[in-house]
């Protein structure tokens, strides 16, 4: 790890997470520094036009969103924490996409799979409210790419037909995991439960596990992937394996630009910290702004560098506070065209 003293003097531009051949044409990268005065350096910005390298994603690369839904006491909860490693919950003040009820992102080499909050799942409504709630879930579930239903292996209960109905007939992504097989006396009942429930949906794939002991989730997994979209990942793999500061440095960063610009910006924007430096007594972070298309730069740098440096001043006031020292914070921007070309991708991301 460099030292603090280090501080890049030349417009290089910061690491990316991936220095793979590159296979993208070189974007022109933009920063703006909100140091503790929240004052912009305007000369360095714009001596910082470098063009770097993008990062590439192994061909076939695949990335979206999961919904994991299932009755009360099931276990959802815990084949999420299993799959993502430790509990990660990150709220949003604007809840207003998918994006904004991330669970928890789990990257493979293959795919990153980011799992998502489903409120009217989680919600215990009274019946006046099912018809509200069931918009809720369908219009969740018109957002993700896959749901796994988790049941457990003793049977099906009238709870969980009750939530197996929210599922639209025609839904062809949904895997069925029945949880609990531990519990399991012998393995004779699993094939019969498996055809019953083949009769109450047309699941795509039924993956007994035990998401306690951690059995089969990687079969799960590789069920559940296949209804990812071929995409770029969205999240830095580094960052999201936990609750890690630098998970929620991206977050703050990213909710602030996504509150200051959200009306704005009609496509997604994404954040990689592409430099985390960090002594006892201060920290210094390069991050970057990504959006789809040169036209979204200036929408996001604002008038004179203003947005850019609105949302530095409030994410760099967030971080400090939250690493709990002083904090030297530059936000990039930069253009990573095609992030968002697919019509999948944009659904996901909950901009249709
Ligand atoms: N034996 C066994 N117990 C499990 C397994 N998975 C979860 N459990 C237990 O089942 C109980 C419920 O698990 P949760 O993960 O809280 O279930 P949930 O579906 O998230 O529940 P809600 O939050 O109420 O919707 C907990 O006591 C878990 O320890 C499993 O694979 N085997």
């Amino acid at each position: 790890m460099t030292e603090l003293n280090e501080k890049p003097t030349t417009p290089e531009a910061p690491e990316l997470t991936d220095t793979n051949e590159t296979t993208e044409a070189p974007a022109m990268l933009e920063r703006v520094t909100a140091d503790e005065s929240g004052e912009v350096d305007f000369e360095a910005m714009l001596a910082a036009a470098v063009k770097p390298a993008m990062p590439s994603v192994p061909e076939g690369f695949r990335c979206g969103y999961v919904a994991v839904v299932g009755r009360p006491n099931v276990g959802k909860s815990t084949l999420i924490n299993h799959l993502i490693g430790e509990k990660v919950s990150i709220t949003s003040k604007k809840p207003q996409t998918t994006r904004d009820r991330v669970l928890g992102v789990v990257t493979k080499p293959e795919a990153q799979f980011i799992f998502v909050d489903t409120p009217g799942f989680q919600t215990k409504v009274g019946s006046q409210l099912i018809r509200r709630m069931n918009r809720t879930v369908r219009s969740t579930l018109g957002e993700v790419d896959a749901v796994v239903f988790v049941m457990e292996s003793v049977g099906w209960r009238p709870a969980d037909l009750e939530v197996l109905k929210l599922l639209p007939k025609e839904a062809k992504n949904v895997v069925l995991a029945i949880n609990k097989v531990d519990l399991l006396k012998g393995r004779d009942k699993l094939l019969p439960l498996m055809a019953e429930s083949m009769q109450k949906f047309p699941f795509a794939a039924i993956v007994p596990v035990s998401a306690e002991k951690g059995r089969q989730l990687d079969d799960l997994l590789g069920e559940v992937e296949k209804f990812l979209p071929k995409s770029i990942p969205y999240f830095d793999p580094d960052m999201f394996t936990d609750r890690s500061p630098r998970y929620l440095a991206a977050e703050t960063i990213r909710e602030k630009a996504f509150r200051l610009l959200g009306d704005e910006l009609p496509y997604g924007i994404a954040v990689t910290i592409d430099r985390w430096n960090e002594t006892d007594e201060a920290a210094e972070i390069i991050a970057t702004l990504i959006v789809e298309r040169e036209s979204h730069k200036p929408i996001v740098i604002g008038e004179g560098g203003s947005k850019l440096r609105e949302i530095g001043r409030l994410a760099r006031a967030d971080i400090a506070e939250m690493l709990g020292k002083p904090l030297h914070l530059e936000v990039w921007v930069r253009v990573r065209r095609g992030w968002s070309d697919d019509v999948k991708a944009l659904k996901t991301l909950g901009y249709e």
